[in-house]
């Protein structure tokens, strides 16, 4: 788990319904309990606490320490910096403790003229996850001054040693640190102090992956992903317009390519058009198609493509070809049901329902969440790519991981919303996300759009609806 895995828990866990307050007490109470655990009680003990959430903590280290021990808090920069209404919180009720002694120090020149002699313990709560760039003023000086007690007080650092990679860094005997060791850390001792989290963080799908996955955003037109979708025959063509449609509300550009026959019912401003001859795709149209994977950054096959025989060995070719990051979904996994090895070596996302996952492997997955997930991280590792096994809980799992989906409802089994899913997946991948980032969080926001249109419509209602409402479950994303 890395340092960035913090902010998507705790905006899955708010999500959830666990406020950050509860989330900062009790990170505030597993480092008062590691230090009267290590060191008894009756300490005299010095908080060197920033204005951030890392601050914060500290501000309930101190409340929870006074009890039996001797605290003074040194604020180190202007008190209306604390932002979080947690922090903050934190804050205003210490400052009402009487017993707790408080010190404000605004700038560097009250710092280095400090006197810690004396004191115990010093709870460095200076700077933690949200640290960017060298320690600046005053909080350098802070750090320079706890490290000239090195050795002669215990120094327990929040989370991390403020500082932490850079050479100016607070020489901590340990930092404690929350809910899991983060594999960056190295080079200080770690104690993990739990502060609420349940298990499901690990696995469940939340605004906290979203946003992140929503994030990767270039400032020029075309650099917010460029996608191509082949799909289409002469029976279907709102199958791949699904696709295209939501995409378009997530990328730039949406190339859709279908034959001319079924494209011409197509007349969407929000999609670029590419229609090939005829009626189905066949091998003639293979080279004229990969030539415009060159121009994209991610490609959707299979919405509406058919099952004719030729069909099928063109998707088949085209992704033994494909270079680009791949969502096979619908008919399309059916073609590479006969033949799975052109999946080898390419970065493809599998979208597949129950049945189709059986038409894939043999079997469908049956039982527990946690059964069905151990199939679907199988089937993922051995055919190397990410699978999204759509269901009432969607389950999603690249072969290492897995996760899961809870949004989504009946009305989903209305035809379409598969396309949906697939045209949102392929358009997070155009975006840059991983295959597993765009799996789970396509899986998500499909699932939650339908729940927003299942609020205004009951249970009747239409794939395009549910793609239409894709730019307002972003909004209420990136807004959380
Ligand atoms: N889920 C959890 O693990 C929880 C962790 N908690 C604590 O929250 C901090 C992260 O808090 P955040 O507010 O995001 O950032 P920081 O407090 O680490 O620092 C931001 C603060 O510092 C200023 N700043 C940033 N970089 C620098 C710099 N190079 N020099 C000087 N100042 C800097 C910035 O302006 C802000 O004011 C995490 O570490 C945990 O301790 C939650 O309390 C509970 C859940
Ligand atoms: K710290």
């Amino acid at each position: 788990m890395k340092i960035e895995d913090v902010y998507i828990w705790d905006i899955n866990a708010k999500w959830l319904g666990i406020s950050p307050f509860q989330l900062m007490e009790n990170a505030g109470a597993g480092v008062a309990r590691a230090i009267e655990e290590n060191f008894g009680k009756g300490l005299k003990v010095a908080i060197f606490c920033g204005t951030g959430n890392n601050g914060g903590d500290g501000f309930v280290v101190a409340r929870h320490l006074s009890f039996e021990n001797d605290v003074t808090v040194f604020l180190v920069g202007d008190e209306i910096k604390i932002r979080s209404e947690e922090a903050r919180h934190n804050w205003e009720l210490l400052k009402k403790l009487d017993f707790v002694k408080i010190k404000i120090l605004k700038d560097s020149s009250q710092i280095k003229v400090l006197n810690l002699e004396g004191y115990d313990v010093i709870v460095d709560a200076l700077l933690g996850a949200g640290t960017k760039g060298e320690p600046r003023e005053p909080i350098r000086s802070a750090i320079e001054k706890i490290n000239e007690y090195s050795g002669k007080a215990k120094i327990v650092s929040v989370d991390l040693p403020s500082g932490y990679p850079s050479k100016v860094q607070v020489k901590c005997d340990f930092a404690v640190t929350f809910q899991w060791d983060k594999e960056e850390f190295e080079g200080f001792e770690r104690i993990v102090a739990k502060i609420g989290y349940p298990k499901e963080l690990y696995h469940l799908v939340g605004p906290g992956d979203a946003k992140f996955a929503l994030k990767k955003k270039g400032e020029h037109k075309g650099q917010n992903g460029r996608l191509l979708i082949i799909g289409g025959s002469e029976d279907y063509f709102g199958a791949p317009y699904l696709a295209a449609k939501a995409a378009s509300y997530i990328v730039d550009l949406v190339y859709l390519v279908m034959p001319e026959y079924s494209a011409k019912r197509i007349t969407d401003p929000d999609m670029i058009l590419r229609p090939v001859e005829g009626k189905n795709f066949t091998r003639e149209h293979l080279e004229e198609v990969l030539a415009l994977v060159e121009k994209v950054d991610a490609v959707i096959i299979g919405p509406g493509i058919g099952l004719k025989d030729e069909t099928k060995e063109f998707v088949r070719e085209f992704v033994k070809r494909c270079e680009k990051p791949l969502v096979i979904d619908a008919d399309g996994l059916k073609a590479i049901a006969e033949d799975l090895s052109v999946l080898n070596g390419k970065t493809f996302v599998l979208t597949p329902h129950a049945g189709e996952f059986k038409t894939l492997f043999g079997g469908k997955p049956e039982g527990s969440l946690q059964e069905k997930a151990e199939l679907v991280i199988e089937k993922a590792k051995e055919i190397g790519g990410v699978i999204l096994l759509k269901g009432v809980y969607d389950i999603i799992s690249d072969g290492k991981v897995w996760k899961y989906n809870k949004t989504g409802n009946k009305g989903m089994t209305t035809g379409g919303t598969g396309d949906v899913l697939a045209g949102i997946v392929g358009a997070l991948l155009a975006l840059g996300n991983s295959s597993l980032g765009a799996a789970s969080v396509g899986a998500f926001l499909n699932g939650l759009a339908g729940d927003w249109v299942k609020e205004e419509k009951g249970e009747n209602y239409t794939a395009l609806e549910v793609a239409r409402k894709v730019p307002y479950v972003v909004k209420w994303v990136l807004e959380f």
